[in-house]
């Protein structure tokens, strides 16, 4: 059974303060990780939050507008190897066997801004016992210098290749939410909730809920989005929040 999970980077960290982590949101969710049984090949998958966004943002950086700026990269790709230490640390602490995978060094896009992601290495930890934790980062792009690649489009990639069984998104709400803040179940195609789908309440250069549906609604897998609330349920084996179909 191979799992690609996400922990959305508003639930890991404190979106609205610049580099600030949730120390208690990220123990639960490592508490949650922990208890996947070690038969599961897991992939875990980590957004920026406050870490990536507040830089990528100062600097005008996105996943369309690139930047040709070393300094501007190191900060952007900093803030989110920063987090992506913190992360790694909380599951040692779990003893999951977790390590880093850091999609600035592996991925690309090409003009069209297409994504590569090798997955090589990411088979080859998996088969070896290990946890590989990727995040949400910049890539060299084509014509563009480097840009950003969201967890999400991360996730979506990974679980094609690796012929994922199950994908789930935790992000900081308890799925995607009609216009009455009610969970919707099921999302089969993306007119069914074009109108309630909107961006990041905070500051977010990838797009948000909206994105995340597209790049699910991409998957041959069903995938499902939800609440930290709902994160030892899906790690469970349930359909916790929304499946998108
Ligand atoms: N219809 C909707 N239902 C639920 N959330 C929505 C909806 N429309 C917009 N949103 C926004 O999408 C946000 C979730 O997307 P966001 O990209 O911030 O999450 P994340 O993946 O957890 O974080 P990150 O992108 O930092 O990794 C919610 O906090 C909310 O502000
Ligand atoms: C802003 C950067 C560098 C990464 C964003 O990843 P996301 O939070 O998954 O959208």
């Amino acid at each position: 059974m191979t799992v690609v999970l996400k922990l959305g980077g508003s639930v890991i960290t404190d979106k609205d303060r610049p580099e600030t982590l949730d120390g208690d949101a990220l123990e639960r969710a490592a508490a949650a990780v922990a208890s996947v049984d070690s038969d599961t090949d897991l992939v875990v998958v980590h957004g920026g939050g406050s870490f990536g966004h507040h830089n990528a943002s100062e600097h005008g950086v996105s996943t369309t507008e690139g930047t040709h700026d070393a300094s501007a990269a190191l900060a952007i790709h900093g803030a989110m190897t920063t987090l992506n230490g913190f992360v790694l640390q909380r599951l040692l602490e779990r003893d999951v066997n977790a390590v880093p995978v850091h999609p600035f060094s592996v991925a690309h896009r090409d003009r069209d801004g297409r994504l590569s992601l090798p997955t090589g290495q990411i088979r080859t930890l998996l088969a070896e016992g290990f946890v590989p934790v990727l995040h949400g980062d910049l890539v060299a792009h084509e014509g563009a210098g480097a840009t950003v690649v969201s967890g999400d489009e991360l996730v979506a990639d990974l679980a094609t290749d690796l012929e994922a069984d199950r994908v789930g998104l935790c992000s900081t709400v308890p799925g995607v939410l009609d216009d009455a803040e009610r969970v919707i179940d099921r999302i089969a195609t993306y007119e069914d909730v074009a109108s309630v789908l909107g961006e990041s309440e905070s500051t977010d250069v990838t797009g948000g809920m909206a994105a995340k549906v597209r790049a699910l609604l991409a998957l041959e897998a069903s995938a499902s989005i939800f609440g930290l609330a709902d994160l030892d349920a899906f790690l469970a084996g349930g359909e916790p929040g929304t499946t998108v179909e």
